[in-house]
């Protein structure tokens, strides 16, 4: 196959409709498709307008982080899940710049009134609805965005099921001043391990991506922008058909980077299979069946000691 020269640019797509939902009935819906279809295969990622989240909504809950980073250690630490990856993140000695904060069920008022009183225990109703509503906004997106990939593999029948067996975590993080003029590091290379995360930040840059070729972009997102990023999680369902974006944090400078995600994760217990439709002799099978949340255990206990806790070490199948 001829090689194509690499964008040197992410791509942008504008998923913006007014006051109307985008939906498959819209006339700009298969444009968008393809686009979505192409820079997922290409980068793994993009990034995207989209005005289902009203802009103060986003203002108000990066504008809430400092308060919430500023809490004593001990509280934050209160929402320590015992699941990997999610709780409170910190304190980690190849990364003291950042630290991070999830909640899971983001979507929901219960589970986020629960995560919320144990940082405050008389309620902070306005940190909640923050965060509720903006989950609940920018799940429309994931949503556009997943219905678009599977249809562009002509697999619409499972984008049900694909929705009923994932659940939305937001995690907000927070990335201390480097206080220097060279690049520090911020969060370590890394592909997600969810299914697709959707990451949006105060004005101040370092998130990089990694093309295909190896080369890094670092990215410059508009104010309104979200950058959607694919996950190991989707990349496996797909047996490869969509990337799964290599990624990194780094930072220069004297201001603190405030960055918040919404991850789709697979619940614990649904195991993840790629469709049949999916594999032949040109594209054989990358991964067996697997739960996520075991998954997530392997990478863990791996991790720490050092090992290879890629998705191919746990369950690759080539
Ligand atoms: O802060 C960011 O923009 C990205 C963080 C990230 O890659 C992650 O939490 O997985
Ligand atoms: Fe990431």
């Amino acid at each position: 196959m001829a090689s194509i020269p690499q964008q040197t640019k992410l791509p942008f797509i504008d998923f913006s409709n007014g006051r109307h939902k985008l939906s498959p009935e819209d006339p700009k819906w298969a444009a968008l498709r393809t686009q979505v279809r192409r820079a997922a295969e290409e980068f793994g990622c993009f990034e995207a307008r989209f005005d289902g989240v009203p802009p103060d909504l986003q203002n108000i809950l990066i504008g809430s982080l400092p308060e919430l980073f500023d809490l004593p250690l001990e509280m934050k630490l209160q929402i320590f899940s015992s699941k990997a990856f999610h709780g409170y993140l910190g304190q980690f000695p190849a990364m003291p710049l950042y630290e991070s904060l999830g909640i899971d069920y983001s979507d929901q008022h219960e589970k986020v009134e629960e995560a919320v009183r144990a940082l405050w225990p008389q309620g902070h109703p306005t940190f909640s609805k923050t965060v509720q509503s903006y989950s609940d906004n920018l799940s429309t997106l994931y949503r556009i965005v997943r219905r678009m990939i599977l249809e562009s593999l002509s697999l619409e029948k499972y984008i049900e099921e694909h929705l009923s067996t994932t659940y939305y975590l937001l995690q907000v993080m927070k990335y201390k001043e480097p206080q220097t003029p060279v690049k520090k590091l911020g969060v370590h290379e890394h592909t997600d391990r969810n299914m697709m995360t959707i990451l949006h930040q105060n004005q101040i840059d370092g998130l990089e991506i990694q093309r295909k070729d190896g080369e890094w972009i670092s990215l410059r997102p508009s104010q309104e922008s979200f950058i959607v990023v694919i996950g190991d999680s989707l990349y496996a369902w797909t047996n490869g058909r969509v990337h799964s974006a290599n990624h990194r944090v780094m930072l220069s400078g004297s201001q603190v980077r405030y960055s918040v995600g919404l991850f789709s994760v697979p619940k614990a217990g649904y195991i993840l299979k790629t469709p049949d439709e999916l594999v032949d002799a040109e594209h054989p099978l990358l991964f067996k069946p697997f739960d996520y949340a075991e998954f997530l255990k392997f990478y863990w206990t791996e991790y720490v000691k050092g090992a290879d806790s890629s998705l191919k070490a746990y369950c690759g199948a080539l």
